[in-house]
């Protein structure tokens, strides 16, 4: 079966990252050279990725001859709506009109896991103890827009992101405290999921489900205001907001370290990790990773990390682009050649 490993992509070349928010490009001119980052935009203020790739490209910037895209939703058929976003990617259209010869579609947090098989010291913040085992799986999970997530597997050699949705499974409360708020977060479609309450939208659904239990007005207006009132303290449910998100975060990062096994480590990416880190390196998160009967003393070996690259997936496609062969990124039915 034939794998991106197999070939490799003509430069200048093209990469982004595009969440339900934010979209984020670069440009990699060869195999060695670093990516020029090109500005940052809003997925709102741009009809199509088209209109705003021939904003940000430019006149005089190399012409990309192919492009490798990481987008927040599962990638099917010609047309790929965004999960979080107005955007409907169409490769095909893609190709005629920005003159492209190439163009690969991932999950973002295949991105995400792509950047975590080599990370560089200074792009973690270890949160706890543990120590990476190397060439054992890892996993990557982020706040965000949405709550993304993705393994990392190591096989023969080289690394394989695993994509899914493991951000739409079930989630349920545990605890006392849990039971008292559960009844007041909003469901969707009848089922509370992790991303009602692990990404931006979700935190403000937490909050009020805090503020309903324990009867009072919410105040706050919207997620940064929580994470903000909380992390100063000046607001007692923003602070047992942020203190339920991480701990949520938590049992949700030891599900997943507890599926893949992944003695590797634990990585958060996402907007959202870098904006409440402080809250994160509290008891709460490690404690519900930990929480893992029977396996707690597994859990305390697996190291967490708060991944602080400010472009984690770019990197990490970066070094797809560069070396596709150490990688294995399944292609079919995701790439288009002119
Ligand atoms: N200070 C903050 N505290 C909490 N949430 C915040 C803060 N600032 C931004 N957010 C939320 O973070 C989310 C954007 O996250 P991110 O920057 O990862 O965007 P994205 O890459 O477009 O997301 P995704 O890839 O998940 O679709 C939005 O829901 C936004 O409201």
């Amino acid at each position: 079966m034939p794998i991106a490993s197999d070939q490799t992509f003509p430069f200048p070349l093209l990469i982004g990252d595009i969440g339900g928010t934010n979209a984020r490009f670069a440009l990699l001119d060869d195999a060695k050279s670093e990516p020029r980052q090109l500005p940052p935009v809003k997925t709102a203020d741009f009809e199509t990725i088209e209109a705003a790739l021939k904003s940000i490209l430019g006149l005089n910037a190399a012409r990309p001859r192919s492009a490798i895209l990481a987008l927040a939703g599962p990638i099917q058929g010609d047309e790929v709506p965004l999960t979080n976003a107005d955007w409907v990617i169409r490769p095909k259209d893609m190709l005629a009109s920005l003159g492209l010869s190439d163009v690969l579609l991932i999950n973002d947090f295949e991105a995400q896991a792509l950047a975590v098989a080599a990370p560089a010291d200074e792009d973690l913040v270890q949160i706890g103890g543990g120590e990476i085992l190397p060439h054992s799986s890892r996993v990557v999970l982020g706040p965000g827009t949405g709550l993304g997530v993705a393994g990392m597997v190591f096989a023969q050699g080289i690394w394989i992101p695993v994509p899914g949705e493991g951000g739409h499974v079930d989630i349920g409360p545990s605890t006392e405290r849990d039971f008292q708020i559960w009844p007041f977060l909003e469901p969707i479609e009848g089922r509370m999921a992790r991303e009602q309450i692990l990404c931006g939208r979700g935190i403000m659904n937490l909050y009020r489900a805090v503020c309903a239990a324990d009867g009072i007005d919410p105040a706050l207006k919207d997620q940064a205001e929580v994470t903000t009132a909380a992390l100063s303290g000046a607001d007692a449910a923003a602070v047992e907001t942020l203190s339920l998100f991480s701990t949520y975060l938590g049992r949700v990062a030891g599900d997943m370290a507890l599926i893949f096994m992944a003695r590797g480590g634990v990585f958060l990416g996402g907007g959202i990790t870098q904006k409440i880190l402080p809250a994160l390196m509290k008891p709460e998160f490690r404690a519900a990773f930990e929480d893992k009967a029977p396996h707690s003393a597994l859990m305390r070996t697996i190291a967490t990390f708060a991944v602080v690259h400010p472009m984690a997936a770019l990197a990490g496609l970066a070094a797809f682009a560069r070396r596709p062969g150490t990688f294995g990124v399944a292609t079919e039915g995701r790439r288009w050649r002119s």
